[in-house]
């Protein structure tokens, strides 16, 4: 028998063997990075694990070095030149997603997560009938309520003498519209005290550990393994004990469950939700529907999807604009054009029409910290990105905020300059505005995104006069590997309810 020790020098000489493949005869070798990254994957779970850094912005200074091609793992390549951006998103690519980054959530379904493009296309033909401009402009009152409701909660706050957390507020915000659209189920996150809902605070401090998620696999499908709701039950003070991502996936689950045990309760939802179209048959090609799990994924996924980037758009736009008073007040003054009277709101077509409003937005979503490399395998026989030829499996991937930031395309591209998007040329420049993506798998969550954040920008800007309460630049420092958080302090503002 093989002692302990002869076990070890086999692993370890299997383990250098691999890396002098990876260094010397890998098809990737002649791409210019880090060593260490082209060695192994430890290069990145040292940096997003250990020292606690976001890649995407390591990765700024190692395109400085390296050139518009870097190599950050033995078989990934990250992209830096904007123009690769379209050569790897865009409609005629229909590339498998990673499993390496696609997998953290420990879903196996779920719009975002379906890794083959026909899969995600099946489900997409199911779902995204009720995303379209058509059946969101209906959707108009649920979201305007949502938004009173958060204005109402923003005058409580002031009158006790209480600044408001704005991440925490407008992920409430978000939340209560994603659950009462895509599962008719309110969860009220809006009337927790301080926006602390459970579901809010739980979701915000899972985002903490998907670094690691990402990085060590194996631990993460151990974990997965077990069903959240088997922790919750054995656990001892589960609410402090149990990791949050079983939190958070028994949170979600307990809402499912709601929908799923009683599911005539959807006929009384004054609308479609994911539920009407996935349970119905005829919607489906192969005419079967999801199973539970299915269904659960597919629920995750939405929320998750739905409620946190809209929220961090407006955290990140109100806190450009409460530093820019000039700009903030051009904005109100623009706004009263079409909302004269404080108590009776606007159509939405009207703040659509708003110039300065619509570039505020724009401006928003290209500072948003969308960090991620959203990464592809590419097919055989391989491609062409960036002029250069791939090798066909190698994966491949671009985070917006390389496009978003690039001096190459934007003046001044780390201000916030809402104006640029109303100069001559700004036609130009839309289409390096890339915070949906681009291509087959491009967010088709994105009218809702842009109805909420039209309402939620105006009912801020017209409704209060913001100041901003000891939130520093430094608070604002952001980390992301697939979901964004704020390591500080989050934008706290003083909000004094406007009277006329
Ligand atoms: C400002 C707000 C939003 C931003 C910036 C955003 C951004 C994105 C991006 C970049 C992707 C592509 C991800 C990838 O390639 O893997 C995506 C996909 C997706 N988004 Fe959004 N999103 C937003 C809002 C929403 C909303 C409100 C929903 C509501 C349901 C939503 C649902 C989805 C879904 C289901 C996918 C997966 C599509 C697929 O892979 O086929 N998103 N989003």
């Amino acid at each position: 028998m093989m002692s302990v020790w002869t076990l070890l020098l086999t692993a370890l000489l299997l383990i250098l063997c691999r890396i002098i493949y990876n260094l010397f005869f890998h098809p990737l070798h002649r791409f210019p990075g880090p060593r260490m990254a082209a060695a192994t994957t430890w290069w990145r779970a040292y940096k997003e694990v250990y020292k606690q850094e976001t890649l995407a912005q390591v990765l700024f200074g190692l395109h400085e070095q390296y050139g518009h091609i870097v190599r950050i793992g033995p078989n990934e390549l990250h992209f830096g030149k904007p123009s690769a951006y379209h050569d790897i998103y865009n409609g005629t690519k229909r590339w498998d997603k990673d499993e390496g980054l696609y997998r953290t959530p420990g879903l196996r379904s779920g719009s975002f997560i379906l890794l083959k493009y026909a899969e995600a296309k099946e489900r997409r033909d199911v779902l995204q009938p009720m995303f379209s401009k058509k059946a969101i402009s209906n959707l108009e009152s649920l979201i305007w309520s949502k938004a009173h409701t958060l204005a109402s909660a923003i005058r409580e706050a002031n009158t006790a003498e209480r600044s408001i957390d704005f991440l925490h507020a407008f992920r409430a915000f978000t939340l209560d519209t994603i659950m009462c659209f895509t599962f008719g189920n309110c969860v009220n996150a809006l009337s927790a005290p301080d926006f602390m809902d459970p579901l809010v605070v739980t979701m915000d401090a899972s985002l903490r550990s998907v670094p690691f998620l990402r990085n060590f696999p194996r631990i993460r499908d151990l974990i997965y393994s077990i069903p959240p709701s088997l922790i919750m039950r054995v656990l001892p003070n589960p609410e402090k004990l149990a990791p949050r991502v079983y939190q958070v996936r028994a949170m979600i689950e307990e809402e499912l469950a709601k929908v799923l045990q009683n599911p005539q309760k959807l006929n009384q939802a004054p609308h479609q939700t994911i539920f009407h179209r996935m349970l119905d048959a005829d919607t489906h090609r192969n005419r079967i529907i999801p199973d539970y799990t299915e269904l659960q994924d597919e629920g995750f996924t939405i929320i998750f999807a739905g409620a946190i980037t809209v929220a961090d758009t407006l955290v990140v736009g109100l806190w450009n604009l409460l530093n820019q008073p000039q700009t903030l007040s051009r904005l109100k003054s623009e706004l009263l054009t079409v909302w004269p009277d404080l108590h009776r709101a606007p159509r939405l077509k009207q703040l659509e029409s708003l110039p300065l409003l619509t570039a505020t937005i724009k401006e928003s979503l290209r500072h948003l910290p969308l960090a991620a490399s959203l990464t592809r395998v590419v097919p055989h026989p391989g491609a062409v990105i960036s002029g250069e030829q791939i090798p066909p499996g190698t994966i491949v991937g671009m985070a917006s905020i390389h496009v978003h930031q690039s001096e190459d395309v934007f003046s001044n591209p780390s201000s916030f300059i809402p104006d640029r998007w109303l100069d001559d040329g700004a036609g130009e420049l839309e289409q390096w505005l890339v915070p949906f993506s681009r291509g087959p798998r491009m967010c088709f969550g994105v009218n809702l995104a842009w109805a909420e954040l039209y309402v939620a920008f105006a009912m801020m800007i017209r409704c209060f006069d913001m100041t901003i309460d000891q939130t520093t630049p430094e608070d604002m420092e952001w980390r992301e590997c697939i979901g964004v958080y704020y390591p500080r302090r989050h934008l706290h503002a003083w909000c004094r309810p406007v009277v006329r």
